[in-house]
């Protein structure tokens, strides 16, 4: 028989804190602590005493939710108590005497996705909508909680299994007594599945940026502005300013919000040929650590002086990178005019000053683009590495599959390819997947959720 589980629901400090507790024992246990035979009428708060042995341990507003109508599909009960850490931890302790366990990380989930109340990537966005700190990840979570894209999985599924079904018919059919299926057929529908996971699962790097931030790295030569375009990006003095080459020596990070995303700003070192002493080296060491590790790269430039021989090389560095870049051009209330680079028309540029707040507006759009553009689209997106790879996998059976077609194979070998794709989708909301596979995922889950 299943465990009653109990779990602290909020966090610390607040005035009101509520215990939650689930499972086949919830009425025998609001018994005993309420010294009441009957629970409260289902989904109605009432206010009851929890007694302590003779003592009172607190009023308490208590909800009772019968199963299957809960949140985990059992009997769930919730109390409402003041949030004293003393009422808190006796409440549990008491909970637990009475042979109730903690419950362990993401436990109710798991109950409520055991008990058929949600799947898989809904339950994901349960635990990214708790997580979630702004109003993009907001809305990448809600449209997974609330079945968005578990309904556009499922169209993808349908479709698939649909061609599986028709395919396997025939396999079965020994005296070939139905029309085959003609080639045309099977590769239309095999390329419009696949067109439809390659979409969803190009949008991983963009979710992935909305839910953990878009790392940002500012770089360039020394004095061109880096520090104080990071103290301009985040609104106050975080990084020291001066007129000297060579001021920032190790990296500075700032996490903040542009056009409501999250950005991880890195400002670094000025990097030059010849640095002076090995504080300076190692700090250029972090600078191209910082660039690397970058999701985008700003490049920062004086656009009132010429070029330096070692901003063109640092220039070749940073297209080797083969990541976004945005080039920079500082300093445009010195110079109206500024220099050329190398290939520059194949990136974004802008123009600001970080001395008049000038172009910082367009900079913050142009560092934001991705996101933005991936928003107006239809905006459905995935951001679980479990996620993304599961669509790869079935991508990669499907694209064989093709080939398989292509070339002529018998129904039977790329049916196969089709099974494992199937497999892969099952997988992804939870239809397939093992139970330990099962206890990983939750276990990442917030406690108490
Ligand atoms: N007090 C409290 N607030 C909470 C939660 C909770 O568990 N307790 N939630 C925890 O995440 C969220 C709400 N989620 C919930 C989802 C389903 C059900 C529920 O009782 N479902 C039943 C009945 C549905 C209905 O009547 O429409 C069911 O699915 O059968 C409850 C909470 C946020 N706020
Ligand atoms: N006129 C003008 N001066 C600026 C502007 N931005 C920065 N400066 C000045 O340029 C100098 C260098 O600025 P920093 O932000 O320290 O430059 P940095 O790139 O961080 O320099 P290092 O840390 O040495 O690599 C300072 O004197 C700034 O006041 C600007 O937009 N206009
Ligand atoms: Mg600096």
């Amino acid at each position: 028989m299943q465990h009653t589980i109990c779990a602290l629901a909020t966090g610390a400090g607040g005035a009101v804190a509520l215990v939650r507790l689930s499972g086949p024992e919830v009425c025998r246990l609001l018994a005993v602590l309420t010294r009441r035979p009957q629970p409260p009428e289902p989904r109605k708060q009432a206010l009851r005493t929890i007694y302590d042995g003779d003592a009172v341990l607190d009023k308490a507003l208590v909800t009772y939710f019968q199963a299957p109508h809960s949140f985990t599909g059992e009997d769930v009960a919730e109390f409402a108590v003041h949030a004293s850490p003393y009422i808190k931890g006796r409440l549990l302790e008491l909970l637990c005497q009475n042979g109730a366990v903690m419950a362990k990380r993401g436990e109710f989930s798991q109950r409520a996705f055991l008990n058929g109340k949600m799947d898989l990537v809904e339950a994901q966005g349960l635990c990214d909508l708790i997580a979630s700190g702004n109003k993009a990840a907001h809305k990448l979570a809600m449209d997974s909680l609330d079945g968005k894209l578990s309904a556009r999985l499922e169209e993808i599924k349908k479709r698939l299994s649909e061609l599986l079904a028709q395919i396997e018919v025939r396999l079965d059919d020994v005296d070939e007594e139905m029309t085959p299926l003609s080639d045309d057929f099977v590769r239309g529908e095999l390329s419009a599945v696949l067109g439809h996971i390659k979409a969803l699962a190009d949008t991983f790097s963009v979710g992935k940026y909305i839910k953990d931030g878009l790392k940002t790295a500012i770089v360039g030569a020394p004095n061109s502005g880096k520090s104080s375009l990071l103290n301009a990006l985040v609104g106050f003095d975080r990084a020291i300013v001066s007129d000297q080459s060579g001021t920032t020596r190790d990296t500075v990070e700032e996490t903040l919000e542009i056009n409501g995303q999250k950005i991880i700003l890195t400002d670094t070192a000025g990097i030059r040929e010849h640095a002076l002493d090995p504080a300076e080296k190692e700090g250029m060491r972090r600078s191209h650590r910082a660039m690397e590790a970058a999701d985008l790269i700003l490049f920062v430039l004086d656009a009132s002086r010429p070029l330096t021989p070692e901003e063109q090389e640092l220039w070749q560095d940073i297209r080797r990178q083969n990541k976004r870049t945005v080039l920079v051009w500082n300093k445009s209330d010195l110079s109206a005019s500024r220099p050329t680079l190398q290939a520059q028309e194949q990136y974004p540029s802008v123009s600001v000053s970080c001395k008049t707040g000038d172009g910082l507006n367009a900079l913050k759009d142009l560092i934001t683009a991705d996101v933005t553009e991936a928003q107006t689209a239809d905006g459905l997106m995935i951001s679980n590495l479990r996620h993304y790879e599961a669509l790869l996998r079935a991508q990669t059976e499907l694209e064989s599959a093709l080939i398989r077609l292509e070339s002529h194979a018998g129904g039977e070998i790329y049916a196969e390819h089709l099974r494992r794709a199937l497999n892969d989708l099952q997988d992804l909301i939870g239809e397939v997947t093992p139970d330990d596979v099962l206890g990983i995922i939750f276990s990442k889950f917030c406690m108490g959720k």
